[in-house]
């Protein structure tokens, strides 16, 4: 049997209105995403990388197309289903890792399951169990300012995580990181889509990122121009 993707794009538009002014930033763009599929995205500053995580996350809507993501079409669905889609489906990395600075290590990663509805008990559990995974079994007291660049953005991916997402979405996950710190961020982020279903798209500049991933997508003036596998 021939499972559906877990992602599908079909033809998706997006354009910006400044005043009398239309961008358009994707302009039929139709990609597929496997489960436990680790899918680069690259392309010149400006091309439209965020956006596209963006609408694949839910935090924006695209214009006309199909969406259709771990089971919810996104079109579709109303402010509700996309508020649970995010909480539950959907783990978010950033670049600059947006971990809340008054909170411990540990208290990151358990804010991140509140969200998702996971109660006190089994979320101390979980949270130090995701620490434990990504190496910093031994930082769970520190706080963000404490730890370095790498061991904060191994947190904010313990904190996407913990809530067992199907699709973890991360923008320039190593953009702000020596190579490295980087090295080992894409090192357990390939791990994550080797055992377990975990899918992963990510936007990166990076030549030596994009080699770990199973697909690179290349987007440019709105298309998607090249699908490179290694
Ligand atoms: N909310 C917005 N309103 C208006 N224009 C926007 C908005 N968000 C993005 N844009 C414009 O859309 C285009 C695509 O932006 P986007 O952030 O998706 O590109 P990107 O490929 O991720 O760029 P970079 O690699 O520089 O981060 C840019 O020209 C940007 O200025």
């Amino acid at each position: 049997m021939v499972s559906e993707p877990l992602v599908v794009l079909d033809q998706v538009r997006k354009a910006y209105r400044t005043g009398q002014r239309e961008q358009v930033v994707l302009d039929g763009v139709t990609l597929t995403i496997a489960s436990g599929e680790l899918v680069a995205v690259t392309g010149p500053s400006g091309c439209g990388k965020t956006t596209l995580l963006n609408i694949i996350g839910a935090l924006d809507s695209a214009d006309a197309g199909a969406v259709r993501s771990c089971g919810v079409d996104l079109m579709l669905a109303d402010r509700r289903r996309l508020t649970a889609y995010r909480a539950h489906s959907i783990g978010f990395v950033f670049q600059f890792y947006n971990l809340l600075p008054t909170l411990t290590a540990l208290e990151n990663v358990k804010a991140g399951l509140a969200v998702a509805g996971v109660g006190r008990h089994d979320a101390d559990e979980r949270a130090r169990h995701m620490l434990d995974n990504v190496g910093l079994a031994d930082a769970t007291a520190k706080f963000p300012a404490q730890l370095s660049g790498g061991e904060q953005q191994r947190v904010a991916i313990a904190r996407g995580l913990a809530k067992g997402p199907a699709l973890v979405l991360a923008d320039e996950p190593t953009g702000n990181l020596d190579e490295d710190s980087g090295a080992r961020v894409m090192g357990l982020l390939r791990k994550l889509t080797e055992d377990t279903e975990v899918s992963v798209v990510l936007v990166t500049h990076n030549p030596t990122v994009s080699a770990v991933a199973d697909r690179t997508v290349r987007l440019e003036h709105g298309h998607v121009t090249a699908v490179t596998e290694p």
